[in-house]
Order: structure tokens, then C-alpha cells, then sequence
């Protein structure tokens, strides 16, 4: 509490630009010290133009966790932020080692990413033992959270086909500047003004040219693609597979295999090609795509370009029929063939692939 009660005070002091009181700098003070404390930067690429100028951070109450890292409110030249901490484990080397790695991949990633449907990167801390993100903050907390207080089965479809959407498009976005994400989860989708969703968590994420074998991955079994699961060479496809997921769970608003620990839904959908349940009472429109985004082979599972161009043909013919979702046909497979080679932008694909 006394935290957040210094937190609001500096904060409106930083807005109205009133010189803080001795107590008040003292405290600023001793965070910065702890920011700046041990051990030089490590100088990376593009260091200095991400490099956080600590004078002009306020660091406020811790707000979430994460498994590895503290989540904090904040002012960052008088901007509402998120403080991502990361604590480096003294007993665990590896473990230090490999958080470090995400860190800096993390950042190099987010620095270079501008669009509406993900996280704003305000800039970043590395000095070791400290490091620290600071991004934009989403008042709104992550999908996950929205999920469980609207209950299942509540989210209207016309706001499901909204929220797909925006997380369609954040993703098609991310796959052209050839990234992919691999983390993809309802908890790493943060809602903003107007259920805005963002992407955000680049932990584990990584460029399209870099993938190897998903040997040692940290990522979520319930959300993770078959192929990713058994260690295997992944592609993009791998996100489609958990937009899928994450489709199924805005619509039923349950947790994937809730009945199952992770290991078992991981068993489940490897060895015996599960699915979580699709409800009856789900429009066609909507389970034909996720059977489509989940598919087995990869190769099956459409890319976001396509996702986003069937998402904005539903919306626009729901605007015209309010039963569209659930009278909608899916078109036979070779028209979906025949129309994708023609489809090299997304405005080609929304005028000529109309499911
Ligand atoms: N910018 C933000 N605005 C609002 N909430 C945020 C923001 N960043 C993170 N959070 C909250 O903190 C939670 C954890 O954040 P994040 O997933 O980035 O941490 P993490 O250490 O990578 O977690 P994990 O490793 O467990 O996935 C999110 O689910 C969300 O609730």
C-alpha cells in the first residue's frame, strides 16, 4: 500500500513536473543505484538506442509474476508503463544463462516491432543482476484474466470474431518481419483500450531462419503444436496451431485439457491426436478454421495471411446477416487450393479467397 500510495505520488508529480521532496528522491534514488548496481552494461547491437535512461523511470507495485520474472507499474517519461523484471538465479547457472539469452533475444526482437495488435517496447535495462523490459502498460491485464471473470461459454461471438482478429493480425504481422513466436497462450495476450488484444512475451520467440529443433523448450504443452511437442523441426505453423487453441478457449472460455496435466495433454495430442472439444453449439464458421489451424501436418494449417483474410470476410458478412457464423458452408477444399496462389497480399486474399 505505501508503495503504491509513493508510486501515485511521484507519478503525479512527474506529470505535473513538481521537484520531488527529499523522502521522495531519496527513494527514486535508491532504485536507480539498484538498477545501476554491479557490473558494467553489456553493449549489444543496438544498445543505446534501447538503453532505459534510469532518471526518468518511477518504479510503482509489483502488479503480476511471471515464472521467472516480477511485473511492475511505472512512469517512463511521463508514460504509463509495465517493468518487466527478470531475477538471474544465483544457484542455477544454466538457468541464468538461458534467462540472460531470453532477455536479450526479447528485447533485439520487440525493438524492432511497431504495430496496433502488439506490445509497445518503450525501452530496456541490462546490468547485470538486473534486467529489465519496460513496455507500454495494458490496463486491461491478459486474455486469460478477461476469460475467467466473463465465465465460459459468455464472450459473444461478434466480440469473439473481434478479439480473433486483432490476435490474427498481430500474428500476420509478426510472421512477415519473420518471427515467430512460440509461446503463443490467452495468458501472454493482453487487452488494452476497447478489448484491444496485443501480443506480447517474446521470451521464447525467435527468427524464422534461426529455428532448429524445439529441443529444451520452455513453452506451454496445452497451447504447444504437435511437432514442437516431439522436438522436431518447427515452422510458422507452430503459431497457428496455438491461435487455434487460443480461438477454442475465447469461445468456450475454458482451459485447454483441463482434465490432464500438461504432460498428459502433451501425450494425448502427440500419440492420440486430441483436440479439446469443440461445443456443439459452436458456428461452423468458426469450427471449421480451428480444425483447419490445428491440423496434424503443419503444411495443413493456413497462414495468417489467409486467417486474416477469412476473419475480416466473416465480419463483413455478419454486418450484413446476424446468423451468418452459424449457416456458414465451408467451401470445398480445391476452391481454398485453386484461390491461394493468387493471393499474394491480403487484399487480394479478402477479395477473392470469400469463404
Ligand atoms: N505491459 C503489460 N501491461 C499489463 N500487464 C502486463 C504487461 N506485461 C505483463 N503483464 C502481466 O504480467 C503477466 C506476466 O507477463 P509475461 O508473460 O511477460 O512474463 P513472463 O516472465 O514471460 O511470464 P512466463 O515466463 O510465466 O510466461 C502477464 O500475463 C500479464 O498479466
Amino acid at each position: 500500500m505505501k508503495n503504491l500510495y509513493w508510486f501515485k505520488e511521484i507519478s503525479n508529480n512527474v506529470r505535473s513536473g513538481r521537484r520531488l521532496s527529499l523522502g521522495e528522491y531519496k527513494r527514486a534514488v535508491s532504485w536507480s543505484k539498484y538498477l545501476i548496481s554491479s557490473g558494467a552494461a553489456i553493449k549489444g547491437e543496438a544498445e543505446e538506442e534501447w538503453s532505459a535512461d534510469l532518471s526518468q523511470l518511477f518504479i510503482g507495485s509489483k502488479f503480476a509474476s511471471g515464472r521467472h520474472s516480477r511485473i511492475y507499474r511505472g512512469i517512463y517519461k511521463h508514460m504509463d508503463v509495465a517493468i518487466k523484471m527478470v531475477s538471474q538465479p544465483e544457484e542455477d547457472e544454466d538457468l541464468a544463462v538461458l534467462l540472460e539469452k531470453q532477455f536479450t533475444s526479447e528485447v533485439a526482437l520487440l525493438f524492432r516491432l511497431r504495430h496496433p495488435n502488439i506490445i509497445t517496447f518503450v525501452a530496456a535495462c541490462k546490468k547485470p543482476p538486473v534486467f529489465c523490459i519496460i513496455t507500454e502498460y495494458l490496463a486491461g491485464g491478459s486474455l486469460r484474466k478477461y476469460l475467467i471473470q466473463e465465465g465460459p461459454h459468455s464472450v459473444p461471438h461478434k466480440l469473439v470474431l473481434k478479439l480473433a482478429l486483432d490476435i490474427a493480425r498481430g500474428m500476420q504481422y509478426l510472421h512477415s518481419q519473420g518471427i515467430l513466436h512460440r509461446d503463443l497462450k490467452s495468458e501472454n495476450l493482453l487487452l488494452g483500450e476497447d478489448l484491444c488484444v496485443k501480443v506480447a512475451d517474446f521470451g521464447i520467440s525467435c527468427l524464422e531462419s534461426q529455428t532448429g529443433s524445439a529441443k529444451g523448450f520452455t513453452g506451454t504443452y496445452r497451447w504447444m503444436a504437435p511437432e514442437m511437442i516431439k522436438e522436431k523441426r518447427h515452422t510458422k505453423k507452430v503459431d497457428v496451431y496455438s491461435f487455434a487453441i487460443v480461438l477454442w478457449e475465447i469461445l468456450t472460455g475454458l482451459t485447454p485439457f483441463d482434465n490432464m496435466t500438461p504432460e498428459q495433454a502433451a501425450y494425448a495430442v502427440t500419440h492420440k491426436n486430441e483436440r479439446p472439444p469443440l461445443p456443439c453449439e459452436c458456428p461452423r464458421a468458426f469450427s471449421h478454421l480451428i480444425n483447419r489451424c490445428w491440423s496434424s501436418n503443419p503444411d495443413k494449417r493456413p497462414h495468417f495471411d489467409e486467417i486474416v483474410a477469412i476473419l475480416e470476410s466473416y465480419s463483413e458478412e455478419l454486418e450484413q446477416d446476424p446468423e451468418f457464423l452459424s449457416t456458414y458452408k465451408p467451401p470445398p477444399n480445391n476452391l481454398i487450393l485453386r484461390c491461394l496462389p493468387k493471393c499474394n497480399t491480403t487484399a487480394n486474399i479478402s477479395a477473392s479467397c470469400k469463404p
